[in-house]
């Protein structure tokens, strides 16, 4: 019962969050229950403006002023310190954005091996790990290229691998193929969900994208505030 893994990897309870514009106030989520299971890939669909990245931000622990409980895998979030939410968020979390992010002045593979030097590994470890994930993308013969030399479907691929270089039980997408045209989208997104079962780690994905949440093992709906 007290074992991390078999926790849920998220459990929100109650989530609420508005927002202030010109006076008026926006309910974006009215009290959202959502319980991610280690291994689960799940989908958060929604159109524009439902909330999907307000919520993605919460389970990310990058922003405040929600209300309700977090917990990742058993943590309660909403009771940390800002280092205690960044140490939470460095073990247990990666991120895959619409736009990679890259840095530009760093090739593919140390883009994948920053991070997991900032989280202590050594300099071979890092290089191990991040040239295993770029070869099980297919960017073995990329590893020294800058983000400008790479293609879009080759950009997310690199960012997914730094996603998940940590080895994070949780991995946050938000729009993760959606500046791809439709089949390069349709293949990064099969190969970026079959590296995370291969890695047994679990995702949330947010997306409006209803062919590509059909792949996941579970789909929500972001409506009026509330998961359906
Ligand atoms: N910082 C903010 N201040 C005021 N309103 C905000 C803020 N952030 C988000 N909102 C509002 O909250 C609502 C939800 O936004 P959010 O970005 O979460 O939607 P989304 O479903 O991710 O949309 P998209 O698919 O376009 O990215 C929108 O109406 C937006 O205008």
């Amino acid at each position: 019962m007290n074992d991390p893994v078999n926790r849920p990897v998220v459990k929100l309870t109650r989530l609420t969050r508005s927002f202030e514009q010109g006076g008026e106030r926006i309910d974006v989520l009215r009290g959202v229950d959502l319980e991610i299971q280690p291994g689960e890939i799940v989908a958060l669909l929604g159109p524009s403006g439902s909330g999907k990245s307000t919520m993605l931000q919460a389970v990310g622990l990058l922003e405040g002023g929600f209300g309700g409980k977090i917990e990742l895998s058993g943590i309660d979030a909403t009771t940390l310190s800002s280092n205690g939410r960044t140490t939470l968020r460095r073990d247990h979390l990666g991120f895959v954005y619409q736009f990679h992010h890259l840095l530009p002045d760093f090739n593919a593979l140390e883009n994948v091996v920053l991070p997991q030097m900032v989280a202590g590994k050594t300099r071979e470890e890092a290089d191990i790990r991040a040239a295993e994930l770029l070869d099980a993308l297919g960017l073995g013969a990329r590893k020294t290229h800058r983000p400008s030399q790479l293609s879009g479907g080759e950009q997310q691929r690199v960012a997914v691998a730094r996603a998940l270089a940590n080895r994070p039980n949780l991995v946050l997408a938000d729009e993760p193929t959606g500046n791809l045209d439709e089949k390069t989208a349709d293949r990064v997104l099969a190969e970026f969900l079959a590296l995370v079962r291969g890695e047994g780690s679990s995702a949330l994905v947010a997306t409006h994208n209803e062919r590509l949440a059909a792949k996941m093992d579970r789909v929500f709906r972001l409506h009026e505030g509330l998961l359906e």
